[in-house]
């Protein structure tokens, strides 16, 4: 039987489904070479993610104590279970029938997954959550996701899916695999990535951290002191900043802080939209002519440099300084000259986020905490 243009897998009897995502590794080579990356133990619980017809799971469950998968397809999920008991494996093979974003994990030590690219980024901050903290995942993402997720500060693709990421875990880039190791070949080429989580993560609000970070990156060639002092973000803080006080005022500062500190679900929020960027930037470009694209990569890298120009000027900077009509010594110009105070003493005036590492920002978010300077 044929769907959308491809015979089922091998010796199963149904189709793939898009709308999961089905792409079933077929190349012996690439799943060996993903279960040696796991570098399973024989004491290891492993848990894999979207098991489809087992390919993966059968290796996994060659190496380990034991393997309990989470697979959506009610037909998978079957097939699977039969493949593994025929195996001989059905001892150490439990299956949850379910969304991998929805059910509760189960302790593991070690994840395996090759899941829908839509779901990427809920589903990594949905794992750097989980709770006992795991040894390590091994995720197969659509290579633009993996590349950003690995991305050090300076490169092109640096932005704040990198610093989130890399502020929960060390993240490394551990094999690329091409479309045509899968059936149905996917129209993305893959790239498999090893995450191994920080533990403890550090003590901070993620939803401060969230909130300074889109600031940062709305233009991370710019420097720090550049973006702090347009009005519209000088607005915003100062009326954070008036809510903020108030709160002190009424002695509500540890409701306002404590209930959220360990809120990882914003930054799920956050790197949705840059997965909805990498998909756009797909759709668009499909139209485009190659030349297009090259111009548009031409004129974005020139931009680029632009920035960074035009940020080293401290004339230039000031025409982003846009507090035009505001009164020297106002509420709002004094507020402004606390925050460009706050960045003189820390030295971080000339920083900008597309150079800064996790690090960087943790002090920058701590300073201006410590200012009474807040991002929620
Ligand atoms: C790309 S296929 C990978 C199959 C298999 N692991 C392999 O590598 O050959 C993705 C699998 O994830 C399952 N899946 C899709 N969305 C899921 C979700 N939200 N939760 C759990 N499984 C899901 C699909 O049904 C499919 O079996």
């Amino acid at each position: 039987m044929e769907k959308n243009g491809y015979a089922a897998g091998d010796g199963f009897n149904f189709t793939f489904d898009k709308t999961f995502g089905q792409h079933i590794l077929k190349n012996p080579l690439v799943v060996k070479n993903l279960v040696d990356k796991t570098a399973i133990k024989s004491s290891d619980v492993v848990l894999e993610i979207g098991p489809g017809t087992g390919n993966l799971t059968q290796m996994l469950c060659e190496k380990a104590k034991k393997v309990i998968a989470v697979e959506i397809d009610p037909r998978m999920a079957a097939e699977v279970t039969k493949r593994m008991k025929k195996l001989g494996y059905g001892h150490k093979f439990d299956l949850i029938h379910g969304d991998a974003l929805k059910v509760d994990f189960p302790f593991f030590d070690v994840c395996v997954a090759n899941l829908p690219y839509q779901i990427s980024s809920p589903f990594t901050f949905k794992l750097l959550a989980h709770r006992p903290v795991f040894k390590c995942a091994v995720l197969m993402f659509q290579r633009e996701f993996a590349l950003r997720l690995v991305a050090k500060p300076g490169s092109s693709l640096y932005c704040r899916l990198s610093v989130n990421v890399q502020l929960l875990s060390k993240c490394d880039h551990i094999m690329k695999v091409s479309k045509n190791s899968f059936k149905p070949p996917p129209k993305v080429e893959s790239s498999v990535v090893r995450i191994e989580p920080i533990y403890p993560p550090p003590k901070i609000n993620f939803v401060e951290w969230d909130g300074l970070l889109r600031i940062c990156f709305m233009r991370k060639n710019k420097t720090l002191g550049s973006i702090f002092r347009q009005k519209k973000i000088v607005k915003m803080l100062f009326d954070n900043y008036k809510i903020y006080q108030t709160a002190v005022n009424n002695e509500e500062e540890n409701k306002v802080g404590d209930e959220e500190a360990q809120d990882y679900s914003k930054l799920m929020e956050a790197d949705e939209d840059m997965l909805n960027d990498i998909k756009g930037e797909q759709k668009s470009s499909k139209k485009k002519s190659r030349k297009q694209k090259c111009l548009e990569r031409l004129q974005k890298f020139k931009q680029n440099e632009g920035d960074d120009e035009m940020s080293e000027n401290p004339e230039e900077d000031e025409k982003d300084d846009d507090m035009d009509g505001e009164e020297e010594g106002s509420p709002l110009a004094e507020f402004k000259q606390k925050i460009v105070t706050i960045l003189e003493e820390a030295k971080l005036t000339k920083k900008r986020s597309a150079k800064m590492d996790t690090t960087d920002f943790l002090q920058l978010l701590s300073v201006f905490n410590e200012g009474g300077i807040h991002f929620r």
